[in-house]
C-alpha cells in the first residue's frame, strides 16, 4: 500500500516515521509520502485560505491549490487511490472502516485547517475516484493531521507483516463487537494486588471463557451500545447466561 498526505504541516506526521510503523516503511510492508501543500502555491505569500463565502467564522481552505497538488499527487502513482478527508462533518470511522481501507492499493489522505477546504474539492475529486469524508469521533480538533496520524495507524496495524502477532488485530477490540477485556502480565502480586486465579490455571477452556465474561462486562459497563447492535446471534447461551 502507498499512502500520500497533504498538510501545511508536515512536521505534524513526523511519528509516521517512528516505530511499528517506520520498521514497516523500512522493510517495505508500506509507503509513506508527507508533502507540503504549500508546494504548489505561486504567490509570494503561499496563501492557501481565504473568507468563506456566506460569511461566518475562520477561513476556507483555497480549492485551486487543493486541486493543482492533488492532480500532481495522484499522477505520482498509476495505482488506483481513495481519497480520505479527515472533518468534523465526517461520517465516523471505525474498525471496519480500517478494514476495508486496508484492502486498498493506495490511500490519499487531504489534511484541511481552519474552517476545511472548500467543497468543491471533494465533489470535483469524488467524480474520479472513491472520496471518504470521516471523523475519528465527537470532539474538534484544529486540522486533520492528528486525525490522519489516527487512521494510518488503525489500518496499517492491519497491512499483512506489520504486527508481529499478527492474531492480535483479529482479537483486536472492536472485531467481534465486544470491547477486550483486562490484561495481566507478572509479576503474580504487585502492591497487594493478583493476577485472577483462572489466569494461572492451565485450563484453556476456562481461561477463554473468564475473558469473554469479562468483555461482555466491559463492553455492557462503557459501550452498552456496541452490545445493542450485536447481531441476534453473536452471543451464545453461556454469554446469554453472563
Ligand atoms: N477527523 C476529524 C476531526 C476534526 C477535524 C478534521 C479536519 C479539520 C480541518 C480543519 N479543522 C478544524 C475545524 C474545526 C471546527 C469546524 C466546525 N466549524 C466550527 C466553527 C463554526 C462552523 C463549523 C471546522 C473545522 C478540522 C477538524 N475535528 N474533530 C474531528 N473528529
Amino acid at each position: 500500500m502507498r499512502i500520500d498526505v497533504v498538510t501545511i504541516f508536515p512536521g505534524y506526521l513526523a511519528p509516521l516515521r517512528e516505530a511499528l510503523l517506520g520498521r514497516a516503511i523500512e522493510a517495505g510492508l508500506v509507503e509513506v509520502a508527507v508533502h507540503d501543500l504549500r508546494d504548489w502555491t505561486h504567490d509570494v505569500h503561499q496563501a492557501v485560505d481565504d473568507a468563506p463565502y456566506g460569511g461566518g467564522p475562520g477561513m476556507v481552505m483555497k480549492p485551486q491549490v487543493w486541486g493543482e497538488a492533488l492532480d500532481a499527487v495522484l499522477a505520482a502513482d498509476e495505482r488506483p487511490a481513495r481519497l480520505v478527508v479527515p472533518t468534523p462533518a465526517g461520517r465516523p470511522f471505525r474498525q471496519s472502516t480500517a478494514q476495508a481501507w486496508a484492502g486498498e492499493q493506495r490511500l490519499v489522505f487531504a489534511c484541511g485547517r481552519y474552517e476545511g477546504i472548500d467543497q468543491r474539492v471533494v465533489d470535483e475529486a469524488a467524480a474520479r475516484m472513491p472520496v471518504d469524508e470521516v471523523s475519528i469521533g465527537d470532539y474538534v480538533l484544529v486540522g486533520g493531521e492528528v486525525a490522519v496520524l489516527v487512521m494510518v495507524e488503525a489500518v496499517a496495524r492491519l497491512l499483512p507483516g506489520v504486527l508481529g502477532n499478527p492474531v492480535s488485530a483479529e482479537q483486536d477490540s472492536f472485531s467481534d463487537g465486544l470491547l477486550e477485556g483486562p490484561a495481566y502480565t507478572r509479576p503474580l502480586t504487585w502492591r497487594g494486588l493478583s493476577v485472577p486465579e483462572v489466569l494461572r490455571s492451565g485450563h484453556h477452556g476456562a481461561i477463554a471463557r473468564w475473558r469473554r465474561d469479562r468483555a461482555l462486562e466491559r463492553t455492557a459497563d462503557r459501550r452498552p451500545d456496541l452490545l445493542a447492535a450485536l447481531p441476534a446471534d453473536a452471543l451464545d447461551a453461556a454469554d446469554r447466561a453472563f
